[in-house]
């Protein structure tokens, strides 16, 4: 633990021009590390920087008021508190979340000055850029070049793809905790924005198959900074490719000895639609929906909530 990884910075300018040799990194990169960086994405720091301030006006609520639009295990759109706990921890995440979608229930501009339009704006924003990367990694897969992106729809009443915003609380001696446990993302590719000095988030690179949980402990820090974003695999597209694209374990700690500052987020995971049927080029898998994917795995991560809340599955 403690080696620095060295993961990809990969420049989006001059997309269309640059197309081939773009794809050609993105590939790369998804099938070593599966965790890099997009730089000259089209989202500005000062809009990377209101989004955050967005989600830090959200959370400084009243707990009564955020809970007005409560987590649901079956869409996982809402607010949650500490309920996250991972299998691989056993504890529930020192965090607390809002889940949305772009028409789920958001909080009124009254309660957030400003939520709507920004939000919308920076959703549109990661939709473009997550368009571009899905064109790339189709073709390179062998799927016609919408193939990915038709699957992910945003337009389309059965999508799943969702923005979450995460507040880690300050801590001191946080020796024990997870920020959050060690993990893969359940989707096909997930964008995340972190800001300078929140650092905590930790990869770990090598995995051979999206239900492989033998992953060693050869965590690395990747440290946060405003602007990049940084992309990893999901195991969903890593299903879909075949286990050619990799979904890595990655997980959030705050300093075991002394103070963390808090630690914001903001995740944007592009999912394949609820009926899209999902399988790769060399149909190495069976067939399946996405939607039956994503609740397979989600009853994994959240499986403790499923069961204490039996109507989740219907
Ligand atoms: O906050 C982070 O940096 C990581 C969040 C994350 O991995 C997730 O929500 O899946
Ligand atoms: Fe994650």
């Amino acid at each position: 633990m403690g080696r620095q990884l060295v993961i990809p910075a990969i420049s989006l300018k001059a997309f269309e021009a640059r197309k081939e040799q773009i794809t050609k990194e993105l590939v790369e990169a998804a099938e070593g590390a599966g965790f890099f960086t997009l730089v000259d994405h089209g989202i500005s720091v000062d809009e990377i920087n209101r989004q955050f301030a967005i989600s830090e006006a959200f959370f400084k609520l009243p707990q009564e008021v955020k809970a007005q639009i409560p987590h649901d295990l079956y869409t996982n759109n809402g607010w949650e508190y500490k309920s996250q706990i991972r299998p691989s921890t056993g504890q529930a995440d020192q965090k607390e979340s809002f889940w949305l979608q772009r028409n789920s229930q958001w909080p009124s501009d009254e309660l957030v000055p400003g939520f709507h339009d920004a939000t919308k704006s920076f959703i549109s924003k990661c939709e473009q850029i997550s368009k571009q990367v899905l064109a790339c990694l189709s073709l390179a897969l062998g799927f016609p070049e919408d193939h990915l992106n038709n699957a992910m729809d945003v337009e389309a009443p059965d999508n799943l793809t969702q923005m979450r915003m995460i507040h880690y609380m300050a801590s001191e001696n946080a020796v024990g905790t997870w920020r959050a446990g060690n993990h893969t993302d359940i989707g096909c590719l997930t964008l995340l924005f972190q800001r300078d000095g929140e650092d905590g988030l930790e990869v770990c690179p090598g995995r051979e198959s999206h239900n492989d949980f033998a992953i060693g402990d050869d965590f690395s820090p990747l440290p946060a900074h405003t602007g990049p974003i940084v992309v990893n695999i999901g195991d969903m597209l890593m299903a879909w490719s075949d286990d050619r694209l990799k979904a890595n374990f990655h997980r959030v700690r705050a300093k075991e000895v002394g103070k963390s500052p808090d630690r914001y987020s903001i995740a944007y995971f592009n999912t394949g639609r609820r009926n899209v049927v999902m399988q790769g080029p060399l149909k190495k898998y069976p067939a399946m929906t996405c939607g039956d994917y994503f609740l397979q795995k989600t009853k994994i991560q959240f499986g403790h909530n499923f069961n204490k809340q039996s109507t989740a599955t219907t």
